[in-house]
Formats: structure tokens, C-alpha cells, sequence
């Protein structure tokens, strides 16, 4: 253990990391005889804050306390903006915020979008509760800690810290229902790991642009998921209801099927901003295929295509920019970084 506080005290920096709690499993507690999780009463965490001063000074607030399924762009929003107020003071040197795993990644890429600092903001949570053999809440806090206190950690923007593991918001997605190492980062793997001797990182810090959020009234953007045999009828609802925007999980390369392509047109003639990503986990959507419904027909409609985002990240990206203002003839630019 003494190792382990050395190398940290050599690392980190001056200041302080806050702690934020907004809720999920990490706070909840296994009920044995209803046989289900839900959330606790009180400040569940706080009885950790003596551990967590073991490796950087500290100071933990609850913010919200909800299952992250719950969790809505307006809370990310206020979330946001509690983060970007605490890393605008000198004397705190990161932010950790803990947060169900089921959203976790979307909210993670919300504040990597908008909060604007060099600081570590680190997301954390876990997969199994609080009074659960194995529970891993504790030592992906104190490692989330150890990672927010590290001067190397600065201007890598948000990080999802679970399991060892140090993934960059933008890459990282939950990819298992229940194993602790359920956050992956497809394609790319993490960018650095959590040691017994401190925090290390194998690629270089590289920082994208960050958004204002100046529009008070968040979009209303929304994600549709394309199937085999998808009929026009399944997206219809899209003409009728007042959307900002729309996310299409096309198939491959960024195809859908024929009969829906009507509907996508007639919603771009609207001039409504459309982003394609893929349902494949891995790679680029490219306007590569000429058939009915295919790319080409989709690029050729003025479809935004995405740069590896999974669906409900370029969601949340299509919201950031429109809140900060882009105008829709530049959108293809910020989606293609
Ligand atoms: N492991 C978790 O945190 C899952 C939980 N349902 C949540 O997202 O709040």
C-alpha cells in the first residue's frame, strides 16, 4: 500500500478533486429479500471519503441521486455546468463524478463536448452494489481519484475509469450487461491503464473542440435504429411530431432499407438535419454503395455522415451543436473530425 501513496503523492497535483454523485448502481444496495437493487436513502458514498483522502484531498457533493436511465440532456446540461463552475476554481485540480453505467457514456461524451478546461473530469460507477460480494464501486472510485489527482491526465478530456482501465468518452461504450469490465472502447481500446504503481497512459493527451451551450431550450433530437424489412410506416411518426433533429443507425457502411428512403427525403426536404452512424460497432459510415437506400442516395439528400460515433453519442452531438448554435450547412464539418 505505501508503494502505492508514494508514487500518487509524486504525481499528483496540488489542489483538490471533487467528488459529484449523481446516483446508479455504485450508490444503491442489494435488497436480499426482495432480491432486487434500488437506490438508498442518505449520501450513500460518503462513508468512502476518508478512504479517497488517502490518495488526494478531497470533497464530495451530491448532486442527484437517480438510476442513470433516468437521467435526461437537461440534468447533463446542469451537470455540465456544475463541473465547468468547480474546475474554473485554482484550487481544484479534477473533477470525479459518479453515475449509473447504463448512460454513463452519454453523459460522459456530453461533458467532453461542453466543459471547457485542461482539468481531469473522470466517470465512474459500478456494476455491482454497494453490499454485494466483489462490489466494484470502491475501488473504481479510489482509482478514479488516483486518475483525476495525476497532472498526466490533463487535457485528455472526459475519461471513463472502470475496472483498470482509462477510456476516452468519445471511444468508450458498456458493452456487457453485468461484467465488471463492461466498458470497452471498440476499435480503439483504452488509452491508458490504472496500476498498482500509479497511472499510466499509452497515448499522448490530444484534446477536441469544446461547445458553449448558449440555447437555454435543449433539442429534441431522436435516434431511430434501422431493421430488416423496416417498412415507411415505423418512421411516419417522424412528419407528424416537432423534431430538431434525427440520428439513423443505418446498417454497414450507412445503408437503409428501400421503403424507408421516402421518408428520410421527404424529412430532408424539410430541410431537418440527419445524422448517419452504423449498427456495427466498429468503423466508419461511408456513402460507398449506389442501390436504393444505399449511402450515395443518403449523402446525395445532404445526410450528415458520423465519424465512428455509436448512435447515441452522435445524439447527444447533434444536441451539443445545435445548442451551441452551428448552423445546419456546417454540421457535416463537426461531425467529421
Ligand atoms: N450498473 C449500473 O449502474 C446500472 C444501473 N441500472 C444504472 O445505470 O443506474
Amino acid at each position: 500500500m505505501r508503494g502505492i501513496r508514494v508514487e500518487q503523492r509524486r504525481e499528483a497535483q496540488p489542489g483538490k478533486v471533487v467528488v459529484i454523485n449523481t446516483g446508479g448502481t455504485i450508490s444503491m444496495a442489494l435488497d436480499e429479500q426482495a432480491g432486487a437493487v434500488s437506490i438508498g436513502e442518505g449520501q450513500p458514498l460518503h462513508h468512502l471519503e476518508p478512504l479517497l483522502r488517502q490518495y488526494a484531498a478531497s470533497e464530495m457533493v451530491d448532486l442527484f441521486q437517480v438510476p442513470s436511465p433516468h437521467m435526461t440532456p437537461q440534468m447533463m446540461q446542469k451537470l455540465a455546468l456544475v463541473v465547468q463552475g468547480y474546475v474554473e476554481q485554482d484550487d481544484i485540480s479534477g473533477v470525479v463524478i459518479t453515475h449509473g453505467t447504463d448512460t454513463l457514456e452519454e453523459t460522459a461524451y456530453y461533458l467532453d463536448l461542453t466543459v471547457d478546461t485542461e482539468k481531469p473530469i473522470v466517470i465512474t460507477g459500478a456494476m455491482r452494489s454497494s453490499n454485494e460480494v466483489g462490489a466494484d464501486g470502491p475501488i473504481n472510485l479510489v482509482e478514479s481519484m488516483r486518475v483525476a489527482a495525476d497532472a498526466r491526465s490533463r487535457g485528455r478530456g472526459a475519461l471513463v475509469v472502470f475496472n483498470d482501465e482509462i477510456h476516452a468518452a468519445r471511444f468508450v461504450t458498456k458493452t456487457h450487461t453485468s461484467n465488471v469490465s463492461t466498458f470497452q472502447s471498440p476499435s480503439y481500446g483504452p488509452i491508458g491503464f490504472v496500476t498498482a504503481r500509479g497511472v499510466s497512459y499509452h497515448q499522448p493527451a490530444s484534446r477536441l473542440q469544446t461547445y458553449a451551450v448558449t440555447r437555454t431550450k435543449l433539442a429534441n433530437i431522436q435516434l431511430v435504429k434501422m431493421v430488416a424489412g423496416m417498412e415507411a410506416a415505423w418512421l411516419k411518426w417522424l412528419l407528424d411530431t416537432p423534431v430538431d433533429g434525427l440520428v439513423i443507425e443505418a446498417m454497414g457502411a450507412g445503408n437503409i432499407p428501400p421503403a424507408t428512403l421516402p421518408i428520410v427525403l421527404q424529412l430532408r426536404a424539410r430541410h431537418l438535419p440527419i445524422v448517419i452512424v452504423s449498427r456495427c460497432y466498429n468503423g466508419y459510415v461511408q456513402d460507398v454503395y449506389d442501390y436504393e437506400g444505399g449511402g450515395k442516395q443518403l449523402r446525395a439528400a445532404g445526410c450528415i455522415f458520423s465519424n465512428g460515433l455509436n448512435g447515441q453519442k452522435a445524439r447527444i452531438r447533434l444536441l451539443v451543436l445545435q445548442g451551441a448554435g452551428i448552423p445546419p450547412e456546417n454540421m457535416q464539418a463537426h461531425f467529421s473530425f
